[in-house]
């Protein structure tokens, strides 16, 4: 038994056993013991399966996902939403859900062929979708965003959306377009969020975030100048905070609050916190 949790390519959806997740729009299915199940028993339940994708082992053990046609009831059960299983919760399960929900949402949306419209097919041992007649491969979808601290001595710049929790203030992010690097994406971003140029920008890390498929890329960068302005609709607010003063912040396996408490601790000279996965 290989411990721990271990994506693979494809499992053999006609071999029994295993374990097994139930996804639909409303999250996770949900019972006291936790979102892992035993497939056979959550095959038998009345429930509306799209597609069953075998995603990984864990500590050995096959783990299969069963995508939903829509959310049934199963006795005992509940559904709950990806957002709460990274904020509460063993890291270990959220990655394993983390990765079905990549994958659920990948295959869901590319059934059919984006050039002719025909049905896709599986390609056997690689995690693809194929057109036959196109010869054209679509792999699970991945958006690289970038996410930046901007530091002026003991101050950073933090920002909040519309759509944060009430109080909260965090990095500023946003997705890679078209022709850019990284760099460049962290430049237009800054720019566009709070018109503030940068300077010495250095990369720190990276985290997937599977909301629905970003790859978020982590940087620190110095102020260089410029007086903020909030980009209208986008940006409700941004200041200047104090690393003595902070706002509530974001949840903390995020990369968002992982760069701030990096800064802090390095500039307070305490033991450095580690990057959740
Ligand atoms: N893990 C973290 O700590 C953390 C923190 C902040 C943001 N994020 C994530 O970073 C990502 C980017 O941040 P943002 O929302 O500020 O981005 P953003 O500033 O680029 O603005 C989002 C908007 O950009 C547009 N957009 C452009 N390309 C897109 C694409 N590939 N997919 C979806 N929308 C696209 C859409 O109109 C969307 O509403 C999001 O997925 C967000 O959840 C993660
Ligand atoms: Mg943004
Ligand atoms: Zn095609």
């Amino acid at each position: 038994m290989t411990p721990g949790w271990m994506t693979t390519t494809l499992l053999d959806n006609d071999a029994p056993g295993g374990w097994a997740v139930a996804r639909s729009r409303e999250g996770f299915l949900l019972d006291d013991n936790g979102p892992l199940f035993p497939r056979e028993w959550l095959k038998r339940q009345d429930l509306s399966v799209l597609a069953e994708h075998g995603i990984g082992h864990l500590d050995g053990e096959p783990v299969y996902l069963l995508e939903l046609n829509s959310p049934g009831d199963v006795q005992g059960c509940r559904w709950q939403g990806l957002r709460a299983f990274m904020l509460q919760g063993d890291h270990r399960l959220y990655k394993v859900l983390g990765y079905a929900a990549q994958i659920g949402t990948w295959a869901r949306e590319h059934r059919f062929c984006g050039s002719c419209g025909q049905a896709m097919v599986q390609v056997p041992r690689e995690r693809a979708l194929f057109c036959q007649a196109c010869d054209l491969r679509s792999y699970p979808r991945i958006s690289p965003s970038m996410i930046v601290l901007i530091t002026r001595g003991d101050e950073i710049l933090l920002a909040r959306s519309p759509r944060f929790v009430t109080g909260v203030y965090s990095t500023l992010a946003g997705f890679a377009e078209p022709g850019e690097s990284a760099e460049d994406c962290l430049i237009r971003e800054v720019r566009e969020e709070v018109q503030v140029e940068v300077q010495n920008i250095q990369y720190v890390g990276s985290q997937c975030w599977p909301f629905p498929h970003s790859m978020m890329l982590g940087f620190h960068a110095e102020y260089a100048g410029g007086e903020i302005v909030p980009q209208a609709d986008e940006i409700e607010d941004a200041q200047w905070f104090n690393i003595h003063q902070l706002p509530p912040l974001p949840a903390s396996r995020s990369i968002a609050r992982y760069l701030i408490d990096l800064y802090v601790a390095r500039r307070l000279g305490h033991a450095e916190p580690v990057l959740p996965g």
